[in-house]
């Protein structure tokens, strides 16, 4: 079986697991093989070449279902027969990329947290027998498909809406039940005639209905247009009301107030469709005309220089990921440029704190932090827009396909000092206000276009949940020490994940807990990622910031270092480094 494959398979178990990946003790290994090494719950065809089934059902899995990771991997995607996924948890939306997996005969997914609508390429798996999405929250039309095919079809207990396609007698009414807005045949519950009676097709059902769509999608373009009537005047209303902003908060405000416009979330399709996205205010806040509830700031930089917020909404949007406190997508624009926009839904922070909040990060820029380029708040939701980085996360760098290769020891130290330096200074900017990262982990480090590690998402602490809190998150309320106690725990992880070349959690250990029995059994070599040892990089240093590290994870936060003397660590390690390569010149030192 092909590396990408294997890669694949574990990467996606790793985002639908939330990082806490059995695989290891399923026998996933990139060292193994899926089929000659039989991988529980995989299953693969008769030569042992290609994987065909995967079974992980009522596995306990709370993360995110990426389809991208499985259906864009081509061999995988032509193989792949049986996605089984029920009974579990799992979160996030199923994107248009599974339309790539098309020799699916069995796709199920009931019993989970799914939302967002479906994609219009499920009607494109011909092969498909089974099609299991009830129980879970899944709303829109349901696709016309070709209902002939299945042996089995269950929508059931979603929040799907609007009529149910033709299914041609092939679907019981079970399959449709709990969807409070599904309408038409087999249901007993009709649809509204929206089609004047004199209609000649009104008592044609097969006429209705066409009629029926041909209506929704007119009052959908004139909801749109009235929405989009409703933005521009917000915007150009505001546009004239920016020109008041105080001039030395050094931010070129674009957009804001509140019109009385009814709401609905704001939305970015994923899967490069255009966006739509709807800016709409709740009862509460249509109230109150004075209070300026709803806002959208470009923040002067040359990359974005006359961005409008009706920019963001027509450009094409695809979801990157959708974590426990938001979404992600990438935004396309005609011009080439490229961004990514954050959304954050119900963040119990108030608007003027978010706004003083985003200034002060704004004040504070470091070379090796990503700044953000604009932000838009609202009630309900807020927006953050940053620069796309193509070169993708640390993570990925030590995780990705690629694992570890050409992610040299001094690079590795070198990354670690310049996230330790830049993490140090916004503490030191930002203690008084009490912002620290966060959220601190390897996906947020980013590498730019010199491949240099830049900190993304910096002070998006949205921690409401404090109950659920694992000691590596960092607490909003409380001290906001904890807060920059937790950045320090984040970047041992870190330190560790660069040690070892592991994931956070591995088979199904934490990994400073394995890290800890391994020290403590005296074994410490065994630590390393072995592609540090294959190049016969220093374990005294390598031993150095393992100590760094563990000072960093310390379960008592008090006992944790200041990330400045972190920082200081690590450079003396790479002091020593670089001395020792004076005395030894053929050791190589390739600094990222
Ligand atoms: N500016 C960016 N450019 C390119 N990729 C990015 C950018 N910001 C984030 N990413 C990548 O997009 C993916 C999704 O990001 P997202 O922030 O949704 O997830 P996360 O970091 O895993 O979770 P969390 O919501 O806890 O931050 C991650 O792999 C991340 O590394």
């Amino acid at each position: 079986v092909e590396v990408e494959v294997k890669n694949s398979l574990i990467i996606f178990l790793a985002k639908i697991s939330n990082g806490v990946e059995p695989g290891l003790s399923w026998g996933w290994n990139p060292s193994s093989d899926p089929c000659k090494d039989h991988w529980q719950n995989v299953d693969c065809d008769s030569l042992n070449t290609t994987v065909t089934k995967l079974f992980l059902n009522g596995q306990n899995l709370a993360g995110a279902f990426d389809a991208a990771l499985l259906c864009n991997t081509k061999p995988l995607a032509a193989s792949l027969t049986t996605l089984a996924l029920d009974d579990n948890n799992i979160a996030g939306q199923i994107s248009g990329e599974i339309g790539h997996c098309n020799q699916l005969t069995q796709f199920s997914v009931s019993n989970n947290r799914l939302s967002g609508t479906l994609p219009e390429s499920l009607t494109a798996l011909n092969n498909l027998k089974t099609l299991d999405f009830s129980n879970n929250q899944l709303t829109g039309l349901i696709p016309n498909f070709d209902f002939s095919h299945f042996d089995k079809f269950n929508v059931s207990n979603n929040k799907f809406q609007g009529p149910i396609p033709n299914t041609k007698g092939f679907v019981q009414v079970n399959s449709f039940v709990g969807n409070s807005e599904l309408c038409g045949d087999p249901l007993a519950n009709k649809c509204p005639s929206l089609s004047v009676t004199t209609d000649e097709n009104s008592k044609n059902s097969k006429g209705v209905s066409k009629n029926q769509v041909i209506l929704y999608i007119g009052y959908a373009i004139l909801a749109l247009v009235f929405i989009v009537l409703v933005i521009f005047k917000i915007c150009t209303k505001n546009k004239k009301e920016d020109k008041k902003v105080d001039a030395a908060n050094k931010v070129a405000a674009v957009d804001e107030s509140v019109s009385k416009a009814s709401a609905a979330s704001s939305e970015f399709k994923g899967g490069l469709s255009k966006s739509n996205y709807s800016v709409t205010m709740s009862d509460d806040e249509s109230q109150s005309t004075n209070i300026v509830l709803s806002s959208f700031i470009v923040l002067t930089s040359p990359a974005v220089d006359g961005l409008k917020f009706e920019d963001l909404l027509r450009a094409p949007a695809e979801l990157l990921g959708r974590g426990k406190y938001g979404s992600l997508y990438k935004v396309i624009f005609e011009e080439g440029m490229v961004l990514v926009v954050k959304r954050i839904k119900d963040w119990a922070i108030s608007g003027s704190d978010f706004k003083q909040r985003m200034e002060s990060l704004y004040q504070a820029k470091h070379h090796n932090v990503l700044p953000a380029l604009a932000f838009y708040s609202s009630k309900q939701e807020k927006l953050l827009v940053y620069e796309y980085q193509e070169n993708g996360s640390l993570f990925r760098l030590i995780h990705g396909s690629h694992r570890g290769q050409a992610f040299d020891w001094s690079s590795r130290l070198s990354v670690a000092a310049r996230i330790a330096e830049a993490l140090a200074f916004m503490h030191e900017e930002l203690r008084a206000e009490g912002i620290a990262h966060g959220n601190l982990k390897s996906s947020n480090i980013l590498l730019n276009n010199k491949m240099e590690p830049c900190i993304s998402e910096y002070g998006l602490m949205v921690i409401n949940d404090l109950d659920n809190q694992t000691p590596r998150k960092a607490s909003r309320t409380g001290s906001s020490s904890s807060a920059f106690n937790g950045d320090i725990y984040g970047f041992g992880v870190i330190l560790l994940e660069l040690l070892t070349g592991k994931l956070v959690q591995h088979n199904g250990v934490d990994l400073t807990v394995w890290v800890h029995s391994v020290v403590r059994e005296e074994w410490t070599a065994e630590v390393f990622d072995k592609t540090l040892m294959s190049e016969y990089a220093s374990e005294e240093r390598m031993v150095n910031l393992l100590q760094v590290a563990i000072k960093c994870v310390n379960r008592s936060a008090e006992a944790r270092p200041s990330m400045d003397q972190v920082a200081i660590m690590i450079n003396t390690i790479i002091e020593e480094e670089e001395r020792s390569r004076v005395f030894d010149p053929q050791s190589s030192m390739s600094l990222i």
